[in-house]
């Protein structure tokens, strides 16, 4: 399984947004992908203001603009994630449509992103969003996929679960920032893709130093190894990368991680 990681810039509105992600998703579908991520909030600023702004319904014209690509296209989409406007509250949330533009999973970011570092990032999610309650999964022709978004990927129980679930690939729509990109980018996505025997594939919003939250970037996909298969630089720009299952089957043979677990000691269970 190809897949394609849009790294785009953001602009200020939808509209703009779903323009160039159209125009990118066509780049990518010109490149053999046959799966395309976007990153976290790709339809507004990453700003609390811009999440009230922006909320939008599952039916909204952004999100039936990415189905349409994705059928017309032929390709399966993970779209996200946007400000979801639901039950009167508002989710960060990324959805999934399949080959044919349907929408086949949807996941509202379990873990909210409060933080403050001194010198450093701050930032509250939750001064916005509600947190979601989901362990995602959702099946594809080369097999289970799992869905988080960014500050999920911090809670291994979550990618375990997933894992356990059958999920060989874990796609994260995701935004880190100048702080904790250098810290911690590269080091979460190796370790849950090791802990886990799985891939991982993150998609980032491209770098812009006028925004008031500035994304790292670097969006990756690393290996059931824990190795980087490929990464980007904080450009926007396209990241394409083979998705080798079997590779996955022979790490799973040689080091038994997974069967090697003490279930009769300890165990972790979905609620
Ligand atoms: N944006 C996020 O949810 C998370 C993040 O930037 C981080 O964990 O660091």
């Amino acid at each position: 399984m190809k897949v394609a990681l849009l790294q785009l810039k953001t602009l200020p509105t939808p509209e703009e947004n779903l323009e160039k992600i159209k125009q990118m998703l066509v780049q990518a579908k010109q490149e053999g992908a046959d799966l395309a991520v976007l990153p976290e909030m790709c339809c507004c600023p990453y700003e609390n203001s811009a999440f009230v702004r922006y909320a939008m319904p599952e039916n909204a014209p952004f999100l039936q603009g990415i189905a349409e690509m994705a059928g017309a296209l032929g390709l399966y989409v993970v779209a996200g994630s946007v400000p979801l406007a639901a039950d009167g509250r508002i989710y960060n949330a990324a959805f999934v449509y399949d080959n044919k533009g349907s929408c086949i999973a949807r996941h509202r970011k379990t873990h909210l992103f409060d933080i403050n570092v001194p010198g450093g990032q701050y930032f509250m999610e939750s001064d916005t969003f509600t947190a979601g309650r989901d362990v995602t999964t959702f099946d594809t022709p080369w097999g289970r996929m799992g869905l988080m978004i960014c500050y999920d990927i911090r809670f291994p129980e979550l990618s375990r679960l997933l894992a356990l679930e059958g999920a060989r690939a874990i796609l994260v729509p995701a935004a880190f920032n100048m702080t904790t990109g250098p810290a911690h980018w590269e080091m979460s996505f190796r370790m849950r893709a090791l802990d886990n025997q799985v891939f991982l594939a993150g998609c980032a919003p491209a770098r812009d130093l006028q925004s008031s939250y500035t994304a790292w970037g670097h969006s990756i996909v690393t290996d059931p190894w824990g190795s980087v298969v490929a990464e980007l630089d904080e450009n926007e720009g396209i990241l394409t990368a083979e998705l080798d299952f079997a590779r996955l089957e022979q790490v799973r043979a040689e080091l038994p991680l997974l069967k090697h677990r003490r279930t009769d000691c300890y165990d972790i269970i979905r609620k």
